[in-house]
């Protein structure tokens, strides 16, 4: 996260650090709890990466640092990938892992609502954008979960800062014209939250952008509320 500052302790509790063990394990993206068995991601998160085997999910962290070969993770049971994925810019870039075995919720690792079809013309107005990413396009990874708050955007205003890429209808843009606060590499596949009436709703996932906190470059987010169905035929047993 560019331009962000440390969360607090139990702030975005359905945010998890999705973790993969290749030569070494790392944070490679954030995802949001949704249940107590399933995770909401992006696809270009897992993609060439889908054996659930290498995949070890935290939740209820705060920092990095609290991260050890003794911490407990949840087991990925199956990973589902939106069939009409390609790549980010495109578009479809969701995909939704499920945990080996529920979880119990606590007060650090609760689930996130799902904003309904009928939800997709809301403008919200209060949205942070959350996760471990660099803090600038040349960064790191950092320990403490950042946030910063982004203003949702027009699809059309988005269009016109994005003339040479086509912006698909099932995306949210937030970002500020003049720059400075956006997600960063180690975001991607965490919650675009939104807060609406009293209640925290996950309005996007993170996607792709033209570099990061660039002035007219804002966040490109894959608007969930036009996937409820594909969530809902996927998740229900
Ligand atoms: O220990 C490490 C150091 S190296 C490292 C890199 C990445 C990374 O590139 N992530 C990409 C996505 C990705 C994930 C897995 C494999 C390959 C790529 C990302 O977050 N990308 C974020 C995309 C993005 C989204 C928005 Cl909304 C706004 C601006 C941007 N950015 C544009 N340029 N950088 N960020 C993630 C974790 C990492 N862990």
């Amino acid at each position: 996260i560019v331009g962000g500052t440390d969360s607090s302790p139990g702030e975005w509790p359905w945010q998890v650090s999705l973790h993969a063990k290749l030569s070494r394990q790392r944070h490679l993206c954030g995802g949001s709890i949704i249940s107590n068995q399933w995770i909401l991601t992006a696809a270009h998160c897992v993609t060439s990466l889908e054996n659930p085997n290498i995949w070890r999910i935290y939740a209820g962290i705060l920092r990095q640092s609290e991260i050890n070969e003794d911490t407990p993770f949840f087991k990925v049971e199956e990973i589902i990938v939106h069939s009409q994925y390609k790549y980010a810019q495109i578009g479809y870039d969701i995909a939704l892992m499920k945990l080996a075995k529920p979880m119990n919720f606590t007060d650090l690792q609760l689930p996130i609502c799902l904003p309904s079809k009928e939800d997709t013309n809301i403008f919200y107005t209060d949205c942070w954008v959350i996760g471990w990413g660099y803090r600038k396009e040349k960064g790191r990874v950092q320990d403490i979960l950042q946030k910063a708050p982004v203003p949702f955007m027009s699809k059309e205003e988005c269009q016109a800062r994005y003339r040479r890429r086509r912006i698909g209808d099932k995306v949210v843009c937030a970002g500020y014209d003049e720059g400075g606060k956006d997600a960063c590499k180690g975001d991607s596949g965490g919650p675009l939250s939104c807060r609406h009436e009293e209640v925290w709703y996950l309005v996007g996932i993170t996607s792709w952008g033209e570099g990061c906190a660039r002035p007219r470059q804002p966040g490109v987010y894959t608007k969930v509320a036009d996937y409820s169905d594909w969530i809902l035929e996927k998740t229900t047993t």
